[in-house]
């Protein structure tokens, strides 16, 4: 059956990588003799340049009318100045809210050619393979009022930080059923000893551990997290968090890859479509000039094989294709090591390719 996928390329670096990711969804359609059928649609500060709004109606037509979402990143410094329902960023979070995408899966793996990769220490990172789960629909980021105001007569701005408790037990449930299925500990991230909203995500989170007999669940404050994130990675299997933690450390827990440009994510809802996209940005500072690091996209092409199609095989050969090519020293800038081979964007997504066709053949021998 004809699988629908919504392509949304975006900003900056977005377009390049998910051109990337593409090659590698059209190779194993070929190769496995799937049908995806593409459509592309606008988001972000190309959305806002061509209609005047960062999300348009149609492209939620077209995310709502399909099986799977991709999206590359959105935003710029062009735009950055502009009233903020036509920012780039605002087209991203209401897709998320739209799509009621309400659980952000942003998985952490050290792969170990690139243990040397990262700023920290080998024997720190080796092994690491965490999972983030972000609740990525409420908190801070969609809590009215969200304005500048008088405050006490001086200028000044408010933001709102609120939860209702569905929103956090359908979140800290999602993780739980990520955890059983893995090491079966479960870090609830929170800042209950200044926020209100912190002490009933700890309450509910205890209560949702009943459920759960056999994971393990412990409380952190956020600021303890950051820095254990760093000093010893290995004592987590899921961590849960609220929408703005979750952000925060899930850029700092890609430092544990090697590299930003290697986390890809899942956005999931109570019955899909579901949404996949690469946790880093549209990187102006780098777009067009063919060097952005495409793993991120693939592996969020593959995280769509496997949740969305349950095509298993298809998402396995794509990681092992990925893992055997950094085997191989083929680097990107990001991920650079000694002795490895400089591979440009698409240069990265060809040797991907390769490998992959190498191993389908190997298998089907
Ligand atoms: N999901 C998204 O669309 C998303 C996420 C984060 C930031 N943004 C937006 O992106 C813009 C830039 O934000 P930023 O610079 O803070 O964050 P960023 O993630 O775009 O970039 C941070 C740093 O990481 C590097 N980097 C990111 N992805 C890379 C990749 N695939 N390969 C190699 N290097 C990579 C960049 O070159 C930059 O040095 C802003 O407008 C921001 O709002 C969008
Ligand atoms: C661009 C921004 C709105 C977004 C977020 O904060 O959710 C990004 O940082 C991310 O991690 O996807
Ligand atoms: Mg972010």
């Amino acid at each position: 059956m004809k699988k629908r996928i919504a392509v949304l390329p975006g900003d900056g670096i977005g377009p390049e990588i998910v051109a990337g990711a593409m090659k590698i969804l059209q190779t194993i359609e070929t190769l496995y003799r799937h049908q995806f059928e593409i459509t592309y649609a606008d988001i972000g500060g190309c959305a806002t340049d061509k209609t005047g709004t960062p999300l348009p109606n149609e492209t939620i037509t077209i995310c709502k009318n399909s099986d799977a979402i991709l999206l590359g990143a959105v935003g710029g410094p062009k735009w950055d100045s502009l009233p903020v329902e036509k920012r780039p960023e605002q087209g991203l979070l209401k897709i998320r809210k739209e799509l009621n995408l309400f659980a952000n899966i942003r998985p952490t793996t050290c792969y170990e050619s690139l243990a040397a990769s990262s700023p920290l220490k080998e024997d720190i990172i080796a092994g690491v393979d965490l999972i983030v789960v972000r609740e990525l629909t409420g908190g801070i980021y969609f809590g009215k009022p969200s304005e500048r105001r008088l405050i006490d007569g001086k200028p000044g701005a408010v933001d709102t930080l609120q939860y209702e408790n569905e929103e956090i037990e359908r979140v800290v449930e999602k993780a739980f059923e990520i955890a059983k299925t893995r090491s079966k500990k479960v870090t609830s991230v929170d800042k209950a000893n200044v926020l209100e909203t912190s002490r009933v995500w700890r309450e509910i989170a205890s209560q949702v551990a009943e459920k759960y007999p056999d994971v393990i669940l412990e409380h952190m404050l956020v600021d303890n997290a950051a820095m254990q994130l760093v000093r010893n990675p290995k004592q987590f299997d899921v961590i849960v968090t609220e929408n703005m933690f979750g952000d925060i450390l899930s850029d700092e827990a890609s430092v544990l890859t090697g590299s930003l440009g290697m986390l890809a994510s899942s956005s999931l809802s109570a019955g899909g479509p579901y949404l996949y996209e690469p946790i880093h940005g549209s990187a102006p500072d780098i777009a067009g000039e063919n060097i952005a690091n495409p793993l991120a996209t693939i592996l969020s092409v593959s995280m769509m094989l496997r949740l969305s199609f349950q095509m298993e095989n298809e998402a396995t050969i794509i990681e092992e294709a990925v893992n055997n090519v950094l085997n191989k020293g083929f680097r990107t800038r990001d991920i650079l090591a000694p002795n490895c081979t400089i591979v440009s964007t698409t240069e990265m997504v060809e040797e991907v390719e390769k490998e992959i066709r190498q191993l389908v053949k190997v298998a089907h021998v």
